[in-house]
């Protein structure tokens, strides 16, 4: 049960006691969503994060979730992922494959993981032209509003400094609005050479949910998510605002400790 939160202008707020019932939270999100595509589209086209998300998504391949989820219908993509080896412990794909994939009856060909053999740039482009294809056959469906793909499905982590999938404060990729995915070589967090889904695409989703945990990740909320004005810094996770879908924010006791309190009544 959710210790407070509501909806206000910037999604809805789901606040936790315990990282615990954040867990169970975001399980039955995310399997009420996968349900819900897969009855109306057939399929579930989900993108993940790295960091601290897929442990806090560990749920999923517990029970009921491992035997009620379809996992066949679900093709995974990645919201950003580091550039090296798949094998490498900076791998997002890597993350994901122990602690979730390999745990559940996903169909390996429907795993969407970047070309870990070829540039940034080209693995950028090798993963939009990827993506082009699934939306042609529609297995991403396609947005109503722009051309971007409309994943059904986005799940994102927040960085200390506000960053959420390979977007960083201040970075050019910010501003991208052409690419579905872009490259940059100079991330500011480790490793430097990352591909990630621009704004657009990110904006483009029927869902996205921000999850968030730690004290570390207090200010980064708070400047995400109250009404702070023109003063501050516009960090990247205040500008996840899906024009046509739903934004919903999983975040811990800690990490809401900045909140304002008409945040935290609502
Ligand atoms: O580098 C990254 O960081 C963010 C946040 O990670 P967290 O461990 O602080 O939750 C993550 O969402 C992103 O996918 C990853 O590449």
């Amino acid at each position: 049960m959710a210790l407070s939160g509501g909806l206000n202008n910037r999604g809805e707020l789901r606040i936790h006691e315990s990282l615990d019932e954040l867990r169970t939270d975001l399980a039955d999100y995310v399997a009420e969503l996968s349900e819900a595509s897969v009855k109306e589209r057939g399929v579930f086209a989900i993108a993940l994060s790295g960091g601290s998300l897929i442990g806090l998504m560990g749920k999923l391949c517990e029970a009921p979730y491992n035997k009620t989820v379809d996992w066949s219908k679900w093709y995974i993509f990645w919201a950003d992922e580091r550039v090296v080896a798949k094998n490498h412990a900076d791998s997002n794909y890597k993350l994901a494959k122990d602690g979730l994939l390999s745990k559940v009856p996903i169909v390996p060909s429907h795993v969407h993981s970047i070309n870990d053999s070829v540039s940034a740039e080209e693995a950028a482009e090798d993963y939009e032209f990827v993506i082009r294809q699934l939306v042609k056959t529609r297995v991403v469906s396609v947005s109503e509003i722009s051309d971007c793909p409309k994943f059904d499905l986005i799940l994102l982590g927040l960085g200390p400094d506000g960053h959420v999938a390979s977007l960083f404060p201040n970075h050019s990729a910010l501003n991208e609005r052409e690419e579905w995915v872009t490259f940059i070589t100079d991330s500011p967090k480790p490793p430097p050479e990352r591909i990630t889904f621009t704004m657009p695409v990110i904006n483009s989703a029927s869902n996205v949910a921000l999850v968030v945990t730690g004290d570390s990740k207090a200010e980064s909320a708070h400047l995400a998510i109250d009404d702070v004005g023109p003063d501050c810094p516009l960090i990247p996770a205040r500008m996840v605002q899906p024009a046509m879908g739903k934004l919903v924010w999983f975040l811990d006791k800690l990490a809401a400790s900045k909140l304002e309190e008409s945040n935290l009544n609502k």
